[in-house]
């Protein structure tokens, strides 16, 4: 058996007995009764802030004056985080996109983090009396994060409002390779260089910036399936990496790009992600740069992530350092992405066979029930969590 290291077909280090394995894709049709949107929550007024921030950081180990720093983002905004606003204007979009095709499902939105929690939204669910619920959580990759974090709170909701055995609930794949997913940021990238074309700035003289959050070395190596070997970074890194060349390949575009990773927090002794998209803009300078092009592509919508630590702060360096810095717009309700959503719903409403299901890079269509130890965090223990199978 060969294991391979970095961006390539994924080796299984150890087989686990068929039996215990569950299927991997849910290949039958199931008649869902609604449709559950799964956010991260933001805060949306001065008050909310700390609260939010003890929600987000519950049992984590955030220095405070990391803290103290992030609350100046919001601080600075107000104290309102953009991202409520953004998931109520994708649940009217999935609304009005379901409503379209005909389809009958409801979406009810609750969040990881602030009002409206997931457990409300459960409540929700169950007092309209929908029994079997589809879950959709408003990130696209794999890591405890931004996949498993969300799975635990989805079983702990369960456990908080005694609907433990009474609801269903399953979980869309990580669609981070969706052509609905990827479309907007290959839109976006492309009008980007058309506009530095226009400037008269060479290729040569352009990186394209792939820009995500960073996470702890530890969470990136465990995320994806257990039994795979992803290479350094793990399945988070691998999968950024391969939809970074999917968009370069579908723009036809030749000028060179890196992955580079932002917002990082926990101690300094920890290990997270590098580089930092500021360490790099600030060395590009020296290598004959003139303009990066950052894309946000591990990100769904201009959150706070979004409009502090790139708009803000990383088109900051780049000015101190004299290059020119663009940055592309997130998939937001871009119409591609809206129809990717429901088309990734009606997957799973129909069944539909794995070789059908549409996915840019070689790590996809991603499972629909995750694998054994997927996303595990050993930090943080290990919890019952939904749409997986056993450990
Ligand atoms: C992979 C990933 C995504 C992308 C996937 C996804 O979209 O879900 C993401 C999104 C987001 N992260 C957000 C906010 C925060 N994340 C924090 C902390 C952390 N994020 C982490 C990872 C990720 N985070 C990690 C490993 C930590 C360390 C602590 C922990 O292990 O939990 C903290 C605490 C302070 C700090 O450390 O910065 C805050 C306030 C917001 C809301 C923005 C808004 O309000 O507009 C969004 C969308
Ligand atoms: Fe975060």
């Amino acid at each position: 058996m060969t294991i391979t290291n970095g961006v390539g077909a994924p080796a299984v280090l150890a087989a686990t007995p068929a039996a215990q394995q569950g299927p991997e894709h849910v290949e039958q049709p199931v008649a869902y009764d609604a449709i559950v949107l799964a956010g991260f929550g933001g805060p949306e007024g001065q008050d909310d802030v700390i609260p939010f921030l003890r929600n987000v950081t519950r049992g984590r180990g955030i220095p405070d004056e990391r803290l103290e720093e992030v609350a100046h983002h919001y601080r600075h905004f107000g104290g309102v985080s953009p991202i409520n606003q953004q998931n109520r204007d994708l649940k009217a979009a999935l609304e009005a996109e379901l409503a379209s095709r005909g389809i009958d499902l409801p979406v009810i939105w609750g969040n990881r983090n602030w009002q409206p929690y997931l457990a409300e939204a459960l409540e929700e669910a169950h007092a309209r009396g929908f029994r079997t619920l589809l879950g959709l959580a408003t990130s696209a990759y794999s890591s405890f994060s931004s996949c498993r974090q969300y799975r635990e709170d989805f079983a702990m909701a369960l456990e908080q409002t005694g609907l433990t055995g009474e609801l269903r609930i399953d979980k869309v794949r990580q669609f981070f390779d969706h052509p609905g997913f990827v479309t907007p940021f290959v839109e976006g990238l492309r009008e980007a260089l058309a506009g530095l074309a226009e400037r008269g700035i060479a290729e040569g003289g352009i990186r394209v910036l792939f820009a995500t959050h960073s996470i702890p070395t530890d969470d990136a190596l465990r995320s994806g399936d257990r039994r795979v070997d992803y290479g350094p970074g793990g399945a988070y890194a691998a999968q950024h990496l391969a939809v970074g060349e999917a968009v370069m390949r579908e723009l036809g575009s030749a000028v060179p790009w890196q992955l580079v990773y932002q917002s990082r927090s926990g101690p300094p002794t920890q290990p997270w992600l590098e580089p930092d998209v500021n360490d790099v803009i600030a060395g590009l300078a020296d290598e004959g740069v003139t303009a990066v092009v950052i894309v946000p592509l591990g990100f769904v919508s201009d959150h706070m992530e979004v409009l502090w630590d790139l708009d803000t702060e990383a088109v900051e360096t780049a000015e101190q350092h004299g290059l020119i810095a663009v940055r592309t717009p997130t998939p937001g309700t871009h119409p591609a992405y809206v129809a990717g959503l429901v088309d990734l719903v009606l997957e799973r409403v129909h069944g539909t066979a794995t070789a059908e299901r549409p996915a840019l890079t070689e790590y996809g269509p991603w499972f629909d029930v995750c694998r054994p130890g997927c996303c595990e965090n050993v930090r943080a223990g290990f919890k019952p969590a939904i749409a997986g199978v056993a450990p």
